[in-house]
């Protein structure tokens, strides 16, 4: 090759000739600003590539079920093992919401022989279903297989809640138990007395969250919630918020912080201050339940006392954030929650919940060519699963790769607590169907924890029988296998016959807050989740 030849346009570049001291100083001013802005426009398209990439690679998994189902003690698990940090540093913060479940187990005692001693009839079969008191519509089954008892349905015999049956109940009640509680117990409920007003400074500090539905909450409210069509893929508006369960007990270290009312004057138990091992001073409900230490131990181990709960079907050891066998530690000042009493502790969920964890490459699974990062990180969300908060799920149907659906096999003697002629079974058979036959899901996959296993047994080994509340059932054994086995074929049932195409499904039987065997369901299920994703983005 001979002499570079001049860049043909150089001329368009080149200076003008005649250019004075001035001019070139404002050329290159210029040109040095051009440069500046086209730096930066590169800079943001690096950056808008590498956000779509990561969505991209960012794996969705929505956590679904009727509420106490046990969605966000699942979500516990997941971020116990993959996202460590942020569970560590949260640790401290769930003292105050044990502290709560404490009292409220208390003091559910403590009205139950009020109840008692002031004669007050009661359900002699509380979890069965009760007749109707409005003209609220209920939920026929198209589907035979769902025959948990409906009260608007015969089912031969007398509704538990017919004036035949009550009159018993109230004659039962009458036979009162009463003459058992002595002065003792009288006197118990007196110095017990100060957990009413921390039950009400701990739910004011954690907001919301902190108090349980009412029965008939979820009048006019449907399966999946108000005048919504999932089915043939109609969307709200999403009128919600993502919302950390970290604004809960954020409020409650802040409001602890803020100084307390009663005026202990110590510190908050905030993660990571050395006061959240438990100050010398303590906090106001720390040392008020300290105080009352021995009298509810005295309470909860009096044997008149389980008597009463007994007759009247109070089984506090299957209600959830049950600590009552704990109080020895949990009650200490030096009280930190350990990882299993964090995921038994109860706080329910309100809007959408948002959590990151992320995953280390777990030998092939993760190499499939679609990227080095690809499926690592996944973003969780966690729902309140009461039918008035069912409305702000939908929006969070779009870009979904995996459900993970709640469906508590030991309540199929229990009824919803916002709407207690729902039995609890039937509304998890319709929320399922209503999600498999939703359009806007039909390519996700649908992974179906049957939940609370260990209830389940526990529940039939008292002698609870199941075809009583699910005549279909027959003369199945009443064991929890055949049990397990047979809701197992019912929802996979419903999944065949309602979901618009194919699609791929998992089912474990569960019991989340056992976190030991949870671990290896949590792998069993991100391998399948990944596997799913990783297909579907070799497609794409
Ligand atoms: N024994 C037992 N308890 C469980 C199981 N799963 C959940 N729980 C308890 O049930 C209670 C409710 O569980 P959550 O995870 O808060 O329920 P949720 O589905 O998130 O409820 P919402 O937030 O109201 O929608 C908690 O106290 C859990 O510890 C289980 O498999 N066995
Ligand atoms: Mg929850």
């Amino acid at each position: 090759m001979g002499a570079v030849e001049e860049d043909p346009f150089a001329i368009f570049l080149r200076p003008p000739s005649n250019e004075s001291v001035g001019e070139r100083a404002e050329r290159l001013a210029q040109e040095a600003e051009a440069k500046k802005i086209s730096d930066q426009i590169d800079e943001q398209l690096k950056a808008e590539r590498a956000a779509l990439k990561k969505q991209k690679d960012t794996v969705r998994v929505l956590l679904l079920g009727q509420s106490e189902s046990g969605k966000s003690t699942t979500l516990k698990n997941f971020r116990m093992h993959y996202a460590r940090e942020s569970w560590e540093a949260e640790r401290a913060s769930w003292r105050a919401v044990i502290q709560l479940n404490v009292i409220r187990s208390i003091i559910t005692i403590v009205e139950t022989l009020q109840a008692e001693v002031d004669g007050e009839p009661y359900d002699a079969a509380p979890n069965t279903p009760s007749t109707p008191k409005s003209g609220i519509p209920s939920f026929a089954l198209e589907n035979p297989a769902h025959d948990v008892y409906n009260p608007n349905r015969s089912h031969g015999g007398l509704p538990p809640n017919s004036p035949a049956v009550l009159s018993v109940n109230n004659n039962l009640a009458r036979s009162s138990l009463s003459s058992l509680l002595t002065s003792k117990h009288e006197l118990l409920k007196v110095r017990l007395g100060p957990l009413r007003r921390v039950e009400a400074d701990l739910q004011r500090r954690l907001g919301a969250a902190s108090i349980e539905e009412h029965d008939g909450a979820a009048a006019g409210h449907g399966p999946l919630g108000v005048d919504i069509d999932v089915a043939n893929g109609k969307k709200l508006r999403p009128e919600f918020s993502v919302r950390r369960l970290n604004d809960a007990l954020q409020n409650s270290r802040q409001s602890h912080r803020g100084g307390s009312q009663h005026g202990h004057g110590s510190g908050p138990p905030t993660p990571g201050d050395a006061s959240s091992s438990g100050s010398p001073l303590g906090d106001e409900p720390t040392e008020v339940l300290s105080s009352c230490l021995d009298d509810m131990k005295a309470l909860w181990s009096d044997d008149a006392v389980r008597v009463v709960l007994k007759k009247r079907k109070v089984r506090l050891e299957e209600t959830a954030g049950f600590f009552l066998d704990d109080l020895d530690r949990v009650v200490r000042r030096d009280y930190e929650p350990t990882d299993d009493d964090v995921v038994r502790a109860r706080l329910r969920t309100l809007a959408v919940q948002e959590y990151r964890v992320r995953f280390e490459p777990t030998g092939s699974i993760l190499s499939g060519g679609i990227g080095a990062n690809a499926g690592k990180e996944w973003l969780l969300y966690d729902v309140g699963g009461s039918r008035t908060m069912r409305n702000a799920w939908i929006p969070f149907f779009d870009n979904i790769q995996a459900i993970i659906f709640l469906a508590p096999v030991s309540c199929f003697d229990e009824r919803l607590s916002e709407d207690s002629r729902v039995n609890r079974l039937e509304d998890s058979f319709l929320l399922w169907r209503s999600i498999c036959s939703s359009k806007l899901l039909a390519r996700t996959c649908m992974i179906l924890f049957l939940n609370k296993c260990d209830l389940l047994r526990k529940k039939l080994k008292a002698g609870v029988l199941v075809k009583k509340y699910l005549p279909s059932y027959g003369d199945r054994p009443n064991d929890p296998s055949s049990v397990v086995k047979y809701l197992r074929e019912k929802f996979k049932e419903i999944l065949r016959q309602h979901s618009p195409e194919p699609r791929s499904s998992y089912f474990y039987a569960t019991s989340v807050v056992d976190t030991k065997a949870t671990a290896s369901t949590i792998k069993a299920v991100r391998d399948s989740i990944l596997k799913d994703y990783l297909k579907s983005a070799e497609l794409v």
